[in-house]
C-alpha cells in the first residue's frame, strides 16, 4: 500500500521535479552531498515548505486534508529542533499528541521509553545535550503514531549505541504497516537499515533504488566526488572513501 508519493517536486532552484512513493513497511534513505537537496524535499513532503508539483497522502492530495489530518498522517523529526520555551521532556513529547486533541498517557510514557528518554521525563529540555535533546525530539514524533516518519538526520548527533538503537526503531516502526523517510550522511548505516535508497544530486533525484544499485563506485564519484571502495559481496557491506 502506497503512503505517500511526490510528484514532480520543486522548489525554485533547490529541488527539481522530484519523483518518489514511500510504501508501508518501507524504509527510504535520502543520501547526496551537502545542499543536494534533501531537507528540501523532505520539508516538502512534511507540508512545512512550499512547492510545486503534488504530494499524495493515501492517495489524497495532501492540500485537500486539514492540517490535523495531515499531521496524524505525516510527522516530521527536523534536523534542528528547539523550543522556544524551556519546557520539560514530558511536556515535548506530550505535544505530539496535538492532532489527536488527547493526552494518551500509555502512547506518551511508551514513546518516551521507545526514543529512550523517560529517565527525564521531569528534566528541562535546554538542560540535556544534543544528542540526548534529539532523543526527545523523536518521542514527540513516536508519540503522534503518524503513518509516514519523516526523519531529518535523526542520527547525526547520536553515539553509536544510539545510532544503531534509533535506527532499529525506525526499522520495527516501518515494520508496523508504517513508513519511514529517513536522510542520512552514513552511507554504510543507509545500507544496512534503509529497504531504498535516493541519491540527490545538485536539487534532482539522481538515482533510486536499493543500495546496490545506487551505491556504485561510478553514481558515488559522480555525485561525491570522491573515490570511493564499493564491495556487496561481504556483510556488512564495505563503502569507504579511497
Ligand atoms: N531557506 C532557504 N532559502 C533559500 N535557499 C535555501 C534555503 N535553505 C536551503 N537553501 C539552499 O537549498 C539547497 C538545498 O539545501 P538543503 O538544506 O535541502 O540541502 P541538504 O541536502 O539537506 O544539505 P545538508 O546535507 O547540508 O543538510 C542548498 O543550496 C541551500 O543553500
Amino acid at each position: 500500500m502506497e503512503l505517500i508519493r511526490a510528484q514532480d517536486l520543486s522548489v525554485d532552484e533547490r529541488l527539481q521535479g522530484v519523483d518518489l512513493s514511500l510504501a508501508a513497511g518501507e524504509v527510504l534513505g535520502i543520501i547526496g552531498p551537502n545542499g543536494s537537496g534533501k531537507s528540501t524535499l523532505l520539508n516538502c513532503l512534511a507540508g512545512v515548505q512550499r512547492y510545486r508539483g503534488q504530494v499524495l497522502i493515501g492517495g489524497q492530495h495532501s492540500q485537500r486534508l486539514s492540517a490535523n489530518e495531515r499531521a496524524r498522517q505525516v510527522a516530521l523529526l527536523p534536523q534542528a529542533s528547539q523550543s522556544a520555551w524551556a519546557l520539560n521532556v514530558a511536556n515535548i513529547v506530550t505535544l505530539g499528541r496535538l492532532p489527536w486533541g488527547d493526552e494518551d498517557a500509555d502512547k506518551i510514557h511508551h514513546a518516551m521509553h521507545q526514543a529512550g528518554v523517560w529517565q527525564w521525563h521531569d528534566r528541562r529540555i535546554d538542560q540535556l545535550s544534543g544528542g540526548e535533546q534529539t532523543r526527545v525530539w523523536l518521542a514527540r514524533v513516536l508519540a503522534g503514531e503518524p503513518r509516514v516518519l519523516i526523519a531529518d538526520e535523526p542520527v547525526a548527533s547520536l553515539d553509536l549505541y544510539y545510532q544503531r538503537h534509533i535506527l532499529e526503531l525506525l526499522r520495527t516502526y516501518a515494520g508496523e504497516g508504517r513508513g519511514v523517510l529517513v536522510s542520512i550522511h552514513d552511507l554504510a548505516l543507509a545500507t544496512r537499515y534503509c529497504d531504498r535508497l535516493c541519491l540527490m544530486h545538485q536539487g534532482r533525484l539522481y538515482r533510486s533504488g536499493t543500495p546496490q544499485e545506487v551505491l556504485t563506485p561510478e553514481h558515488l564519484a559522480e555525485v561525491f566526488q570522491v573515490e570511493v571502495h564499493v564491495d556487496f559481496s561481504v556483510q556488512p557491506p564495505i563503502i569507504q572513501p579511497r
